[in-house]
C-alpha cells in the first residue's frame, strides 16, 4: 500500500462554506450548520484530521437512513443553580454540546461553576472544540462523551467499552493554554479510519485484528480491537467517561452506544460538560501567572537524549493551526471525491480546492 502523495489543499473558510451548504442541503438549519461546520473545520486545521470534515460522509449517511435527526432542535432542563440537563433530541452531538456548554459557561459566570450532562446526542467529533468554547469564555472545563464499542476492558478480548475521550482545558495569560484530549486508547479510532481512507499503514501497538493479532493495516484493525492506553489504566479510564457521559444522563452505556459508520439505529451518545471560573480562589490576574509559570516549566524542563522541543498539550494542535491558517487544510484526492459526492447529491457546489502539491 503507497500512501497517495499529492495532497490538496483547501482554505479553512472554503470549507466551513463547502460543509455548511451540504448540511443545509441535508435539510439543517442554518445556525446549526454554521456550528457543525465551525467544529469539524477546527479538527482539521489543529491536524486532528481523523474527526474533521472526512467524517461528513458517515453523518449524511445516518440522516439518509433517518437514525439522526437533521431538523432536531435540543432542548435544556435547569436541574439546580448550577446543573442543567441537554436533551440532544438524536440530532448533531456538536449542537447538543455547543448548548450544554453555552449554558455551564453561563452558569459558572454566575456561581462559579456550571455543570450540564446531555443526553440522546451524536458524536461530536474532536472533545477541544468544546474545551476551546469555554478557553474563548475565559472558563476553565471537562469535557467528556461516551461512545460505541471499540476497546475491550483489561483482561477482556472484545470490544466493550468506547474510545471515549477525556479532555480538559484552562486559560492562561501571554502562554498558551493547557488543553488536553484523549482517548483512552493508544490512538484514536479515527485515526485508523483516516489511514484506511489515505491508504496508510498504522503502528502496531494501535490495535489487534480479528484474531487478536497485531497489524498495521487499517482495514484489519477495524475488524479487531483498539488497544487501551497505560493497560488497566486506559481501560479504567473508558469506563469513567461511561458513568459521568452515559450512565449519569440517561444515555447508552456498556456497549450499546452505535458507531457513527453504522448508519442502522440511533448513536444516543452522553456528554458530561463542566465550565469552571478560574478565579475562584484568587485573582485572575495571579490565576494566569501562575498558569505561564506552569507552561514555563514544562516546556523549560531538561530534555531527554533525541528530543528538540518539549511541547505542552495542545501546543503542537495549536501550531498546527497557525500553519493551516496560511497554508489551508491539506487532504487527499479520495477525501475530497467523497465530500464532492456529498455535494453533488444535494446539488450544491463542490469543495474549493485552492493548490495541488
Ligand atoms: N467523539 C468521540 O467519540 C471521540 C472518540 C475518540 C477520540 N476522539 C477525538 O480524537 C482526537 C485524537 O485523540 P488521541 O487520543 O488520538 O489524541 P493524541 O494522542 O493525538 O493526543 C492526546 C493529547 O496529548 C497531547 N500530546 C500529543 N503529543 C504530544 C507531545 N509530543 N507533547 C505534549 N503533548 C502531546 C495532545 O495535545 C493531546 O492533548 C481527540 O480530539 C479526541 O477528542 C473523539
Ligand atoms: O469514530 C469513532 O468510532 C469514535 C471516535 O471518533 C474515535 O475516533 O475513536
Amino acid at each position: 500500500m503507497e500512501p497517495p502523495k499529492e495532497k490538496l489543499y483547501v482554505n479553512a473558510d472554503d470549507a466551513k462554506t463547502f460543509v455548511q451548504a451540504v448540511l443545509r442541503g441535508n435539510g439543517v438549519q442554518p445556525d446549526h450548520a454554521a456550528i457543525v461546520a465551525d467544529c469539524l473545520v477546527q479538527a482539521d486545521l489543529r491536524g486532528v484530521d481523523s474527526h474533521g470534515i472526512n467524517r461528513i460522509p458517515s453523518y449524511m449517511e445516518r440522516i439518509r437512513q433517518g437514525v439522526l435527526d437533521a431538523k432536531a432542535t435540543p432542548t435544556l432542563t435547569q436541574v439546580t443553580p448550577v446543573v442543567a440537563q441537554v436533551d440532544g433530541k438524536n440530532g448533531f452531538g456538536f449542537v447538543a454540546a455547543h448548548m450544554g456548554m453555552a449554558r455551564a459557561i453561563e452558569m459558572a459566570r454566575e456561581y462559579g461553576i456550571g455543570m450540564v450532562s446531555v443526553k440522546h446526542s451524536n458524536h461530536f467529533g474532536m472533545s477541544a472544540w468544546v474545551v476551546q468554547q469555554a478557553l474563548d469564555a475565559g472558563m476553565m472545563s471537562l469535557v467528556f462523551t461516551n461512545s460505541s464499542p471499540a476497546l475491550p476492558v483489561w483482561g477482556g478480548r472484545s470490544k466493550l467499552m468506547g474510545v471515549s475521550p477525556l479532555a480538559c482545558g484552562a486559560p492562561a495569560g501571554k502562554e498558551k493554554p493547557f488543553i488536553l484530549d484523549m482517548a483512552p486508547s493508544v490512538a484514536a479510532r479515527g485515526k485508523i479510519y483516516k489511514a484506511a481512507r489515505r491508504g496508510e499503514k498504522i503502528p502496531l501497538d494501535w490495535a489487534l485484528d480479528a484474531e487478536g493479532k497485531q497489524t498495521d493495516d487499517p482495514n484489519k484493525a477495524l475488524e479487531g480491537v483498539m488497544l487501551p492506553m497505560g493497560g488497566p489504566k486506559g481501560s479504567a479510564l473508558a469506563i469513567m467517561m461511561d458513568v459521568f457521559s452515559g450512565v449519569l444522563s440517561g444515555s447508552a452505556f456498556a456497549g450499546h452506544v452505535t458507531n457513527p459508520y453504522d448508519p442502522s439505529k440511533p448513536a444516543d451518545v452522553g456528554h458530561f460538560l463542566v465550565a469552571l471560573k478560574p478565579d475562584l480562589f484568587m485573582s485572575l490576574d495571579e490565576f494566569k501567572e501562575r498558569m505561564d509559570y506552569l507552561y514555563r516549566r514544562v516546556v523549560g524542563s531538561d530534555k531527554m537524549a533525541g528530543v528538540d522541543r518539549i511541547y505542552y498539550p495542545g501546543e503542537i494542535e495549536e501550531l498546527t493551526r497557525e500553519e493551516r491558517l496560511k497554508t489551508g487544510i491539506p487532504y487527499v484526492e479520495a477525501e475530497i471525491q467523497a465530500l464532492d459526492k456529498e455535494a453533488e447529491r444535494v446539488g450544491v457546489d463542490k469543495i474549493v480546492v485552492s493548490r495541488r502539491v
